[in-house]
């Protein structure tokens, strides 16, 4: 670890100032493609609009023989794309493949200021992040950017989510970190073969009823990512960075797709990973408040004065923490309102009938 002192230094002669704050900007999503799909890639212009973040995956679900055209795939569409609002992210292949080295310099080089975030797979520990730091500092300052490119790691490894609190301190540049349930299963010789997502088999079971240990006992099935969820938010948020669930391997089961991404947002992640068009509105409804929830919290809020004090709102006691809970759900509905007109109506017009009541 860098001298508190030394932190925030560029690590190489001209590469830009790196960020101070992490920008919170609305990341409820984060749509994957593979841009050496021709079809895919045809539709990005158009996913783009509708997204927070659209992903070029270099990785993991990219043929061996298709990794070269991935990259010069991704190249030729960001330089012909305007991404507006939306931010343009890539995962690059992971730190012991054959291809990273070929991936950080072209894309760092060639599409560096298109480029708001790298997403680095397997994170071992912070040696992997200082590794990745150091070398696009190099590349940012032969390329002349102006902006640094922030980095996010992906939670994937039995060490890394041992060390998770080293990884999200380990760069000024640390955007926010991911949780890959698949290749963390196998990590940990996990044996689910899913990707995110319950099992059925882990699960709590009632007590029994007399002395029948087989009838009447109802079972209920256990969330297998509650424990690394909640680690990784807490390394995140302890560190100023942003945590987010990864995928949701089952395209075809929408409704558990929900379920997980749910909680992961009532746990504190700010979005999920879509792999496929149909989890995009999964996504955007799941990490963008409930309107009621967005009333209750402004109702609370106004109540509340300066923040300090216990008040009475429909039998609730309300003070100082309450507040607090609630300005996290009004900020996130003010940031999402400012990008999206619709949820901004909605949001006032649940507020309004809310207020009419007090
Ligand atoms: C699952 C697949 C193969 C089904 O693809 P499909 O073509 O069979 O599905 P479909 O339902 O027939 O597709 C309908 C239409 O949507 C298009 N489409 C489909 N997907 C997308 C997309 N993402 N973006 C844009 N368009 C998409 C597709 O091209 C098609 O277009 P068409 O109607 O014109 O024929 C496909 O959706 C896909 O390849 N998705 C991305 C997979 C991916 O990136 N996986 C890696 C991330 S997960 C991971 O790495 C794990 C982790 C974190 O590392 C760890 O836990 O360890
Ligand atoms: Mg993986």
């Amino acid at each position: 670890m860098r001298s508190p002192k030394d932190f925030f230094k560029p690590l190489a002669i001209g590469a830009p100032q790196p960020v101070r704050e992490i920008p919170f900007r609305p990341s409820r999503m984060i749509h994957f493609f593979d841009p050496s799909n021709p079809k895919m890639a045809a539709k990005v212009p158009d996913i783009a609009k509708g997204v927070d973040i659209i992903l070029g995956n270099l990785e993991d679900a990219i043929q061996a023989d298709r990794k070269v055209a991935a990259r010069q795939g991704l190249v030729d569409i960001a330089k012909a794309t305007d991404f507006g609002a939306t931010q343009l992210w890539t995962r690059i292949n992971s730190l012991d493949s054959p291809w990273v080295l070929d991936d950080l310099t072209t894309l760092v080089t060639e599409i560096g200021d298109k480029l708001d975030v790298i997403m680095v797979p397997k994170v071992e520990g912070p040696e992997d992040i200082h590794y990745v730091d150091r070398l696009i500092a190099q590349l940012e300052a032969r390329a002349k950017l102006e902006r640094p490119i922030l980095v996010h790691a992906l939670l994937e490894t039995a060490s890394g989510v041992r060390r998770v609190e080293e990884i999200a301190a380990a760069s000024p540049r640390m955007q926010g970190i991911s949780l890959g349930p698949a290749d963390l299963a196998a990590s940990r010789r996990m044996k689910t073969t899913r990707v995110g997502g319950g099992h059925p088999g882990y699960l709590v079971r009632t007590d029994p009823v007399g002395d029948d240990l087989s009838e009447g006992r109802q079972t209920y099935q256990q969330d297998l990512w509650h424990y690394t969820v909640s680690r990784m938010v807490d390394a995140c948020v302890s560190n100023g960075i942003l945590p987010f669930y990864g995928p949701f391997g089952d395209i075809r089961d929408t409704v558990a797709c929900e379920d997980q991404f749910r909680n992961a947002y009532l746990l504190g992640c700010v979005g999920a990973w879509s792999l496929h068009p149909v989890q995009i509105a999964i996504a955007k409804k799941v990490f963008s408040p409930e309107p009621s929830e967005v009333a209750w919290a402004r109702r609370v809020i106004k109540a509340m004065g300066d923040g300090t004090g216990a008040v009475m709102i429909d039998g609730k006691m309300q003070d100082d923490a309450t507040y607090k809970q609630c300005l996290v759900v009004a900020e996130l509905a003010d940031a999402l309102a400012d990008r999206d007109p619709e949820l901004a109506s909605a949001y006032d017009k649940a507020t309004e009938e809310a207020l009419a009541n007090d």
